[in-house]
């Protein structure tokens, strides 16, 4: 189908299933993508440039329906987010295992112990200086959210730099402004630090979110420079949808739209069962997620606050994440 479609003004993309966006992408880069190979080693076919919209209003939620999205586990990854640790450890004490190969990846590589992922994760939970040895991911999402490092002259010295004990809060500063300047245009947070890439398990995907205020709605748009399809976009659209949500109710707005723009969208070659079990299936049902209690702050949130109801997914599909 022609692309232009996917960036249909937002009356018009609510007149089929929102969830025809995502399948008419994986269609088209499944036929048309570029084939190349990747960092991984795997291979894909892939597109540059794709938008989607999705309408949040009366509690929806882009939640996938011809698969099963196990949502709680994007949710407990954002609110890892929001307390700012970059260590996989209290993610994989809930049960939450989808940063675990990179750590084990590095882990094997530098011990050569051909350790298996749930020995691994069961040492990661027992030993907490094991943890913070080999559970570490580097200054990611959470670290640059919530304290990007800032560096200050040492008086009369100019050539001398000393790091701020605290760095700066993008989300709190975000809740503030966006409480107090609704039109402000500044309304971002970024996790791409350019100095820091360096040191990151993987340079941040969904890279950058802005807001925008009208009519007394929220409206978020993220832009995710490399996107896996099938695996990790229908969490990325959970994920922005939930942090949209959040913030509304935290700054008394009701929630308006979310826009995805991914960069390089792309389908790795071995999830082509995924993608043919996928596009032989129809979307229904209209999921809904409720927030059902007002934390004081962004950074209060529980899994128990939110509730996603009407979701009747077909089967979950397994697939092969790529490392
Ligand atoms: N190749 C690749 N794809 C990704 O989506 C991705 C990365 N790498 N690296 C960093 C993070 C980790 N993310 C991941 C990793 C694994 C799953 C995954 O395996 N999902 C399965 C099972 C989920 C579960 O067991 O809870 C799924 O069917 O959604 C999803 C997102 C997203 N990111
Ligand atoms: O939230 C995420 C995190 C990662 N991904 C995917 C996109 C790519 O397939 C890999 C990252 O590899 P790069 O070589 O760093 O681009 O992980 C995602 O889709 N969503």
């Amino acid at each position: 189908m022609d692309i232009a479609l996917q960036s249909r003004a937002p009356h018009q993309a609510q007149s089929r299933h929102f969830e025809w966006q995502y399948l008419d992408l994986m269609k088209q880069i499944w036929t048309h993508g570029h084939e190349r190979s990747d960092r991984t080693g795997v291979g894909t076919r892939s597109l540059f440039g794709a938008t989607m919209r999705f309408e949040l209003s009366d509690n929806a939620i882009p939640l996938l329906t011809t698969k099963r999205v196990y949502w709680k586990a994007a949710a407990r990854e954002m609110l890892w987010f929001l307390t700012g640790d970059t260590n996989i450890r209290p993610l994989v004490a809930q049960g939450v295992h989808i940063w675990t190969d990179w750590p084990l990846d590095s882990y094997r590589k530098a011990t050569g112990e051909e350790i298996d992922r749930d020995a691994f994760e069961a040492r990661i939970i027992a030993d907490a200086d094991f943890a913070e040895r080999w559970g570490d991911l580097g200054p990611v999402y959470g670290k640059q959210w919530t304290d990007w490092p800032v560096y200050e002259p040492v008086d009369a010295e100019p050539s001398l730099f000393r790091k701020r004990p605290k760095g700066i809060n993008q989300i709190a500063e975000l809740v503030e402004s966006l409480r107090t300047n609704p039109g402000s245009r500044r309304h971002i947070f970024e996790g791409w630090n350019v100095a820091e890439l360096d040191r990151m398990a993987l340079p941040p995907c969904h890279k950058t979110y802005q807001f925008f205020v009208a009519d007394g709605k929220l409206t978020g748009l993220l832009y995710q420079r490399s996107c896996d399809l099938a695996l990790g976009v229908p969490f990325n659209i959970f994920s922005a949808a939930l942090i949209i949500r959040m913030l509304a109710q935290q700054c008394d707005l009701e929630p308006g739209e979310l826009i995805w723009n991914g960069g390089d969208v792309h389908l790795y070659l071995n999830h082509r069962e995924l993608v043919e079990t996928q596009l032989s299936r129809e979307p229904h049902g209209a999921p809904r997620l409720d927030i059902v209690r007002q934390p004081d702050s962004i950074f209060d949130y529980r899994i128990e606050d939110f509730e996603v109801r009407d979701y009747t997914p077909q089967s979950h599909i397994a697939a092969p994440v790529a490392v």
